[in-house]
This record gives structure tokens, sequence and C-alpha cells, in this order.
């Protein structure tokens, strides 16, 4: 057996573990990464990017069926299967491909090694049979997570259940899908694949879309979705079986009753879980709980307990983003490299975008942690928002939290056209610590979707004052 010491082992080498080992280097440490494979991360393989891909096709069938309302008539389109999957995987494989690179340059300067890793004690691992590597200093676990599908339908084992691993490599777009799962996942692949030809069902246990809190921008979601998908939420799968027509699926709605039906094809989006079994972490002085988490956790120096090991990324469940994975990654491998000096990392404005259409997103303080009482909040409707209007695409509602206390601008969730952009605007202005005062003095053009922020940071302001008693700032007009 090989053994070889260094000062910080990176288990994963996804983006949290490439930046953590990058950060590690950077601080001065000798840093290895460990990946049992496929390499060229979970975003770009299988995640972010080739989902993105497959929205944008969905988008441009989208566009040509909606010019009717602009008195183009180009007709029903005609989706080739073959040409946007081919599309979609080129494009993933591009992507992919630079991340390779990374890799095998990182592999031949032997700062990348290949083979499963476990812990045998705490600053030592296994790497597959042959290998142990020893990190004087500490190790950063970025092993992922890995799909989570409801146990009746993944032990059918059929070929026409499918999860968002297998999705992009389909051939032929189904004429009917049933998507069980309602979350990010759910709603996009769902909704692209609506617009690419399926007939769509999306059935959920919960009562969220999209992951949406805020009951107003729920309801509101849910009826821009509805438009293209039948949505069942609140749903329990009762039964599944694989038949020769099909998968056959009963399950019981929000009211009680009992639906059946057999599908051509199901996709399955009920959640991921963090890839931490098998690792062993125990060996490691790593306490776990009953789900195979770590009993103590520090999110903000991102250190499990006392031990000398750190989670980042998807592997600690707790913001499944790729920019948090950026960010988990630098603050993990400085830490690790640091051990046992650890500190904080520092964190951005929470921010998160579904990429449907209207698009979601959260910003800062979500609507479940504020106190209604001592919170206010402000709201625009883009049903009769002007540039939204102008484009066809006036669907959405877009809320936003302050504080009257002390004027500041905590949150928002928004379901709106351009529903990115605006989330970016807010989050930069939380982070910088704008008033709602002062971001109304911000300039705002004509006529665009942001003036839609501004009718509803008005109407915070108004709301924010009818709390405290103050009269609002002299009230500038919203435009149509
Ligand atoms: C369909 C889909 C769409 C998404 N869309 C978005 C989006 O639009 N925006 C966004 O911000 N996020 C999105 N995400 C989430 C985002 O992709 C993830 O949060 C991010 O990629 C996680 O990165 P990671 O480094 O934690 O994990 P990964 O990239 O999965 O890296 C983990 C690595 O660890 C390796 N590994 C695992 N176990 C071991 C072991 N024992 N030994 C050695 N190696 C091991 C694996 O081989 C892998 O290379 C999406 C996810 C999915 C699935
Ligand atoms: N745009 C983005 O940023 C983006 C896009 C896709 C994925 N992601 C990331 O991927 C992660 C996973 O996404 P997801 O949508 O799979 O998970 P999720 O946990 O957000 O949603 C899971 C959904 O499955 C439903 N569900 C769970 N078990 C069920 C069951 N047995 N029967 C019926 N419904 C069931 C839940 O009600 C919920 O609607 C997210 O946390 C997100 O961070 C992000």
């Amino acid at each position: 057996m090989r053994e070889q010491t260094v000062d910080v082992a990176v288990i994963g080498a996804g983006t949290a573990g490439l930046n953590a080992r990058r950060a590690a280097e950077k601080a001065g440490a000798h840093a290895v990464a460990i990946d049992s494979g496929p390499l060229g991360t979970t975003c770009a393989r299988v995640g972010c990017m080739p989902s993105k891909l497959l929205i944008a096709a969905a988008e441009a069938a989208h566009a040509v069926r909606e010019a009717r309302h602009f008195g183009v008539h180009a007709g029903e389109p005609r989706v080739v299967p073959g040409e946007v999957m081919g599309r979609v995987r080129r494009e993933r494989d591009r992507f992919v491909g630079f991340l390779l690179a990374e890799a095998r340059t990182l592999g031949e300067r032997g700062l990348l090694l290949d083979g499963r890793a476990r812990f045998v004690e705490p600053n030592l691992l296994a790497v597959g049979d042959a290998l142990r590597v020893r990190a004087r200093k500490a190790v950063v676990v970025a092993v992922g997570s890995a799909v989570r599908s409801p146990p009746l339908l993944a032990r059918l084992e059929s070929p026409r259940v499918i999860d968002s691993d297998r999705v992009f490599e389909l051939e032929a777009i189904p004429e009917r899908l049933l998507v069980v799962g309602a979350g990010p996942i759910g709603v996009e692949l769902g909704q692209a694949m609506a617009r690419l030809g399926a007939r769509v069902t999306v059935l959920c246990a919960d009562a969220k879309v999209a992951g949406i809190r805020d009951p107003a921008v729920l309801a509101s979601a849910k009826s821009a979705l509805a438009r293209e998908l039948t949505l069942h939420t609140r749903s329990t799968l009762e039964a599944a079986e694989a038949r020769a027509d099909g998968v056959w699926v009963r399950f019981r709605g929000e009211d009680g009753e009992v639906s059946e039906g057999t599908w051509p094809m199901v996709l399955t989006a009920t959640g991921r879980a963090p890839r931490l079994q098998g690792l062993e972490l125990e060996r490691a002085g790593v306490e776990l709980d009953d789900k195979g988490r770590p009993r103590e956790f520090d999110a903000a120096t991102l250190q499990c307990g006392e031990a000398p090991v750190f989670l980042a990324g998807d592997a600690s469940g707790l913001r499944p983003l790729l920019h948090e994975a950026i960010d988990d990654g630098q603050i993990a491998g400085r830490n690790a490299a640091a051990f046992p000096a650890v500190l904080p990392g520092e964190r951005r404005t929470p921010l998160a975008i579904v990429f449907t259409d209207p698009q979601v997103a959260f910003v800062g303080r979500r609507y479940d942690s504020l106190d209604l009482a001592t919170c206010s909040i402000g709201q625009v409707d883009f049903g009769d928002q002007g540039r939204a209007r102008v484009m066809a695409k006036n669907h959405g509602l877009l809320r936003v939290y302050g504080s009257p206390a002390t004027g500041a601008l905590l949150g928002a969730e928004l379901v709106a056209p351009a529903g990115e952009h605006l989330a970016h605007l807010l989050a930069w202005a939380i982070q910088s610590g704008l008033t709602v005062e002062e971001a109304l003095r911000l300039p705002f053009y004509h006529p665009v979707i942001e003036e839609g922020l501004r009718t509803a940071l008005l109407d915070l302001r108004s709301q924010m004052s009818a709390k405290t008693g103050s009269p609002s700032t002299s009230r500038t007009s919203s435009g149509p």
C-alpha cells in the first residue's frame, strides 16, 4: 500500500472541491483533490448547464407559438428532438470539456488523484485499495449530492422512469410526461418538456412549487405554471407498476381523491441528498445523526464539530447552489489550510433563481422568517406592468420585505418576467445595505421591467410609513 502525505486532502473535484483545493494552495498548503469520477462537475454535466440549454430550446419553441399575440403567425413550431437534444449535449460537452482539461492539468501535476476516498482515521484516507493519503492539516469533504428517488418508483427499475441525471440523454420528447416533484428541477424541466411538445403532469408531496414560501407569490406562480402544466400539489404516490405501454401510477390528491394513469415516461425530481454514505466519517471523529449527517456542523466555518473535517458544496446539504459551492470551497479550503486556526467565512446575501417562465427568485430574508407584526411588504403585480404587457409577458408577482423600524430592505420572493435580473438588483441593494428610500433614489429607465420593482418599493415605503405613522416621502410616479 502506497502512502502519500499532503497538508490538505479534498474529497471530490466538483465545483466546491476544485475551489477548496485552489484556496488551500493559495493559503500555502500542499493540497490534493481525490475524485472517483465522473469528472466534469454536476453543474456542467447534469445540472445547471444542460438544464438551461434545454430551457433555451424550449423558450425558442414557445416564442414561435407566442408570436401570434403580436399578429405574427408562424404556426406550430416543428420541434426536432434529435436536434434539440443534440445541441444540449454538444454545448454541455463543451462546458464539461473545459473542466476536464483543468482536471487533466491537475492530474499531470499530481494534484488530482483518481479513486474513491474514505476515512481510516481522522487525518488518514484510503483511496481505493492501493493508496493512503495522510492530510497533516485537515480534509475537505466536497462529495456533492445524489438524486433521491421515491422508493415506489426506484424499485421498478424501468427505463421509463428517469431522473435529472438521465434526462439529457433522451433522444425523443415523450408525448406525455409525469414529473414527480415540483422543486426547481421538477418545474424547470417540466415546463421545458411541455414547451417542447410533451403533455406534462406534475405532482408533488407538499404545497410548495419551485420552493416558494410566500403564499401570494406561490399562488401567482401556480397560476402562471398551470397554463402549461397540470399541477397536483399535496399529492401522495400510492402505487406504481411498469406496464407494457408505460408506467402506471396511482396517487391521492389534495382533496383525497384518487387518480391513476399510465405515462410513457416518469421523471423523478424529488430532491437530492448529500453523498456522505461510505465515507466512514465516524472514523474521523465526526458523530453522525440518524440521517447519516454530522451531528455538529458550523455553518460559518464549515467545520464538523472539533474534527479536522470540513464540508463544502452540496455535501453539507445547506445551500445546494453553484455560487454557494464556490464560496463554500473557498472558505473550507482556507480553513483546512489554516487548521486549527479556523475563521467564519464571509457570506453573500442569499440569492436563488429558478429558470421557469416567469422566473422565480428568492433574495435575502425568506417570507417564513419574517415577523409580520414588525415587517412590511410591498408588491407589484406584473399583470398590468407596462413593459411586461408590451412583451406579452405580463404574469407574476413580486413581494419585497422591509423593516419599518430601520427602513432596511430585508428580502424578496418573486415570480416575474426577467426575474433573474430583478433578483440580482435586489440582492446587490440588500448586500450594499441600501434602505428602501435609498433604493428609490437610484435611476429607473422607462419603459423597463425594473419599473415594476420601483412600484413594489414605493408600495413598501407606504406600508412602512403606515406602520410607523410617519408620512411617506413624496411619491414618484411608477409609470404605466
Ligand atoms: C438538474 C440540476 C439543475 C441545477 N441548476 C442549477 C442552477 O441553475 N443554478 C445553481 O446555482 N445550481 C443549480 N444546480 C445545483 C448545482 O449544480 C450544485 O449545487 C453544484 O453543482 C454542487 O457542486 P458540488 O461541488 O458540491 O458537487 P459536484 O459537482 O457533484 O462534485 C462532487 C464530486 O465528488 C466526487 N465524489 C463523490 N464521492 C466521492 C468519494 N467518496 N471519493 C472521491 N470522489 C467522490 C464526484 O465524483 C464529484 O466529482 C442544479 C442541479 C441539478 C441537478
Ligand atoms: N435554478 C436552480 O438554482 C436550480 C435548478 C435545479 C436544481 N437546483 C438545486 O437542486 C436541488 C434539488 O432540486 P429538486 O427540485 O430535486 O429538489 P427539492 O427538494 O427542491 O424539491 C423536491 C420536490 O419533490 C417533492 N417530493 C419529495 N418526495 C416526494 C414523493 N415521495 N412524492 C411526491 N413528491 C415528492 C417535494 O414536494 C418537492 O416538490 C435544489 O435544492 C436546488 O438547490 C437548483
